[in-house]
């Protein structure tokens, strides 16, 4: 267990006779940026709740830094920030001044409350009151506050839910900063994939509390099959000519033909076949599935 920072097994969790959380094996690596992925519902803020122990869980599922959570939890939170649900902000505070409070609070000396306001960037707006902040600017202030006891993990719950783009970018930045220069390691949850493939190194889907696909985003990519989109004219004899000649025709449009892509020398082949049989080929070019269409798929069709 000692590359993870996170690891559930087999973890269960219900609220009276619902089950939420299902078998859930979760792997987080040391150091990742991992994105925890599942539409609304699908169970993620239960699960980061059971990860922080204000949900306890079954003995011996759930081990944070190699430790079993339920006998080890006070030293284990000491090593954890998060940011669940809305930032526990006061709005007639400045930002320097909530963070301030939360040193005395957690016996930490004050001067890591300008540290922080530098590390996400709000040092200009230190002293400007938090009611004035942006949304994404109250959000930073929130991870501002969850790092302030320099946790070496920090759970995200749906960071970006509600801001504008550039809010999104702010927070977005901000985690990889996090992660690349300051070690962190991140668990972020979203119901959007294209909001952690930009950040994350590692993903896990879940939906209805059952984990469907772990890896990391390449792995995630592969996963998609590569098509071959053949721009052509005289799409029905051009397409009877591919299937004739072996070749398996996924889908067609008015203006486009897709083939399972095999490789760049079958590609060239079919253009010649297609140029010898008199067709006109305006385009050739490999595609992928986006990753949003698959995660459409993984949560569908399960
Ligand atoms: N305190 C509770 N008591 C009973 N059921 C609950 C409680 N909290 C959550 N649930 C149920 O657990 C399920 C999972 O909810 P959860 O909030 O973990 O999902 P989620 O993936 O975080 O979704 P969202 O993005 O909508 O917050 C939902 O069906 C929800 O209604």
């Amino acid at each position: 267990m000692g590359n993870y920072a996170i690891e559930t097994v087999g973890l269960n969790f219900n609220f009276g006779n619902q089950t939420i959380v299902k078998d859930l094996s979760l792997q987080v690596p040391n150091g990742s940026i991992y994105g925890f992925l599942g539409p609304n519902g699908a169970g993620k803020t239960t699960t980061i709740k059971i990860l922080l122990n204000l949900l306890k869980s079954p003995s011996d599922q759930v081990f944070i830094f190699g430790k079993e959570i339920n006998s080890n939890r006070i030293a284990i939170l000491k090593r954890i920030g998060a940011l669940v649900e809305q930032p526990a902000i006061y709005g007639h505070l400045t930002g320097k001044e909530n963070l301030v409070n939360r040193c005395i609070l957690l016996g930490i000396k004050k001067a890591k409350a300008d540290e922080m306001l530098s590390l996400v960037g709000l040092a200009e707006a230190a002293n400007k009151k938090a009611n004035k902040y942006s949304l994404g600017m109250k959000q930073r202030l929130g991870i501002a506050q969850a790092l302030i006891s320099d946790p070496e993990l920090l759970l995200l719950d749906e960071p970006t839910n509600g801001l504008d783009p550039n809010g999104i970018i702010e927070v977005r930045n901000l985690m990889i900063d996090l992660a690349t220069k300051h070690q962190k390691t991140i668990l972020v949850s979203s119901h959007l994939l294209a909001e952690i493939e930009r950040t994350a190194t590692h993903v896990g889907i879940i939906n209805k509390g059952q984990l469907l696909f772990q890896g990391t985003i390449n792995e995630l990519h592969l996963l998609s099959k590569p098509m071959l989109e053949i721009e052509v004219d005289n799409i029905e004899s051009a397409s009877t000519l591919l299937i004739k000649q072996g070749y398996e025709v996924t889908t067609k449009t008015e203006k486009v033909i897709s083939v399972l892509f095999v490789s760049s020398q079958k590609s060239g082949e079919l253009n010649t076949l297609l140029i010898q049989n008199g067709f006109t080929v305006s385009s050739l070019y490999q595609q992928r599935k986006d990753l949003e269409n698959l995660f459409l798929d993984i949560t569908n069709t399960n």
